[in-house]
């Protein structure tokens, strides 16, 4: 047992931990380890005596008939080494190891405080614990344990508790800038005398939430931070473990799949509320986010029916529809819980949305997965206001409503996932028409703006998004030789450097601005391989666990 715990401390990197577990391993030491734990075994078990009786009886019967065993026994058992290790025994044995302590006083009054001595050996690493003073009283308290640090893993200092002195130096009346000093310049062993904080709350560092944050912080930069040395930067879709939020303001966060002792504090945890990060402060005003969200790009294949959204119902209507439940509440939170989610096999299947800047393959990726198996995947179909072609079926190619009927599901902004206006007809696709490929057992794909992200990422549909990336403009311009896009005016034409280097910068400003919101990413560089990879990313959405946000698992009042 003791060997084992000097083989954790040699672990933990604590001084001298790995020369007392060489020692401790010593063959000499382990031989007499064993001698004495069969002694041991031999007085407990009341064989002792029985080992004096025997010595006697072979005193008596050695004469005149000793047998050779008895004979031999006798010699073994009187043996001076023998003996001397028996008195030896019992001589430590007998000994008190506990600590002489002197007598509690007999005047000690009763409001006496308890104070603790700890003793922590820093060995080159952080104490890993902040302090701060009360202004009012000046007294010292330990203000926050990092989870992981030296003082967290020893057990014996907690948040709260309050520091009398350190090293022998009495801290009250001192700057907390001077305890900091004291404490970097001590070497070896600290002693802390602390009076233990009372109402301690159990286990505060086994919270486990797990955030995707959209905002990101560069924690040496951040003035707000309190202990820099204690951040780490962090960065949009991030997955964080919330470990602490004890503290009204502050809470403490790692980051998931990476290393598991990089910890860091961060701004509040208010999932609900906008707070600053640098995702709200860029978008602070609503125009500016709706700027963004115009010039983002329609696909150009569906130009036709979301370009004029904004004229057909009034951008301040539209404004009016689409912002309470919009990309605006979307962008503002600051951080998202997630859950580690499967979807279970007699669920309908995830919704699959393709996002991607106009004109990097979106439509010709969606087409061709339909294309390897259209008995498992369909895309959704769209409501129009135009009149049916001859060779067109209701339902089939579009579901045909009045213009009456459309603007009622618009509305009703819950119908709607994305539409527009083309030529004076109406063009939209349906949370309906996606619920009713999911419900015949297929596996939906469809084609979104970022706008429609809210729209989509829906305890209902649960989509799975996929972003479409860009290669490198070199990239592209081998790749798109022989393709021809779409141009504004619906014509068809080889693509151009310009078209190139728009979808290049669409693409980045999509990246930027809506990474945390990508399941995958696809880079669409050869057509043949992000087919392959969009084929199995699907799969993956339905078969392997994936991040999905909380509220889609466990319906709160605000979701
Ligand atoms: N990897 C690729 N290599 C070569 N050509 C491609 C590749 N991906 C797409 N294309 C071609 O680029 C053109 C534009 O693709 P697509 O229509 O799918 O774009 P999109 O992203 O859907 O944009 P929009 O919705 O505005 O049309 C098409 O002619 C398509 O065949």
């Amino acid at each position: 047992h003791v060997i084992a715990e000097v083989r954790g401390s040699v672990n933990k990197d604590i001084n001298g931990a790995e020369l007392l577990y060489s020692l401790l391993n010593a063959p000499w030491l382990q031989s007499l380890l064993k001698v004495e734990s069969i002694l041991h075994t031999l007085i407990n078990s009341e064989l002792k005596v029985r080992v004096h009786h025997l010595l006697l009886s072979l005193q008596v019967y050695e004469f005149p008939k000793p047998s050779n065993e008895a004979r031999e026994l006798y010699a073994l058992l009187s043996h001076p080494h023998l003996q001397a290790l028996l008195s030896a025994h019992d001589t430590v044995s007998l000994r008190d190891y506990e600590p002489d302590l002197p007598p509690l006083p007999k005047d000690l009054p009763e409001d006496e405080e308890a104070m603790r001595i700890v003793c922590l050996v820093k060995n080159n690493q952080p104490l890993g614990t902040t302090i701060r003073r009360d202004d009012v009283t000046g007294e010292i308290y330990i203000a926050r344990v990092i989870h992981g640090g030296l003082a967290n893993r020893s057990g014996l200092l907690h948040a709260g508790d309050r520091l009398v002195e350190v090293n022998g130096q009495p801290v009250f009346g001192l700057e907390p800038e001077q305890i900091i000093q004291i404490l970097t310049h001590s070497h070896g062993t600290i002693m802390f005398k602390v009076v233990p904080i009372t109402d301690r709350p159990v286990n505060n560092q086994t919270m486990v939430t797990v955030c995707a944050c959209h905002g990101g912080v560069q924690s040496h930069v951040d003035p707000s931070i309190p202990c820099a040395d204690a951040g780490m930067a962090f960065r949009k879709g991030d997955i964080l473990e919330i470990v602490d939020q004890s503290d009204t303001l502050w809470c403490l966060l790692k980051r998931l799949c990476y290393d598991q002792k990089e910890l860091w504090w961060f701004q509040p945890y208010h999932p609900y509320t906008c707070v600053k990060t640098c995702e709200y402060q860029h978008f602070a005003h609503a125009s500016d986010l709706k700027e963004y969200i115009d010039s983002a790009g329609f696909r150009r294949s569906l130009r036709l029916c979301r370009q004029r959204r904004g004229q057909a119902f009034g951008t301040s209507q539209f404004c009016t529809l689409r912002c309470p439940t919009g990309c605006y509440s979307l962008l503002a939170n600051p951080y998202e819980e997630v859950v580690r989610y499967q979807h279970h096999p007699e669920h309908p299947h995830r919704l699959i949305a393709l996002l991607g800047p106009s004109g990097v393959g979106v439509n010709e990726l969606r087409r061709r997965l339909i294309e390897i198996n259209p008995k498992v995947y369909q895309g959704a179909v769209p409501h129009t206001t135009r009149p049916p072609k001859c060779h067109e079926g209701s339902g089939r190619e579009y579901h045909f409503i009045s213009r009456e009927q459309f603007d009622t599901m618009v509305c009703n902004h819950r119908w709607f996932i994305e539409f527009g206006e083309l030529r004076g007809h109406l063009y939209g696709t349906s949370v309906d028409a996606v619920k009713d490929v999911l419900a015949s057992g297929k596996i939906c794909v469809i084609d979104i703006e970022p706008y429609a992200l809210e729209s989509v990422r829906t305890a209902e549909l649960r989509a799975y998004v996929i972003f479409i990336k860009p290669p490198t403009v070199e990239q592209m311009k081998c790749t798109r030789m022989n393709s021809h896009i779409i141009t504004n005016c619906y014509t068809s034409r080889p693509f151009k450097d310009e078209d190139i280097q728009e979808i290049e910068d669409a693409g980045c400003n999509m990246e930027q601005h809506y990474c945390q919101f990508f399941d995958h990413v696809i880079v669409n560089d050869g057509l043949q391989a992000a087919c392959v990879q969009l084929l199995t990313a699907v799969r993956r959405a339905q078969d392997e666990p994936q991040w999905v946000p909380t509220a889609w698992i466990r319906p709160t009042d605000q979701s």
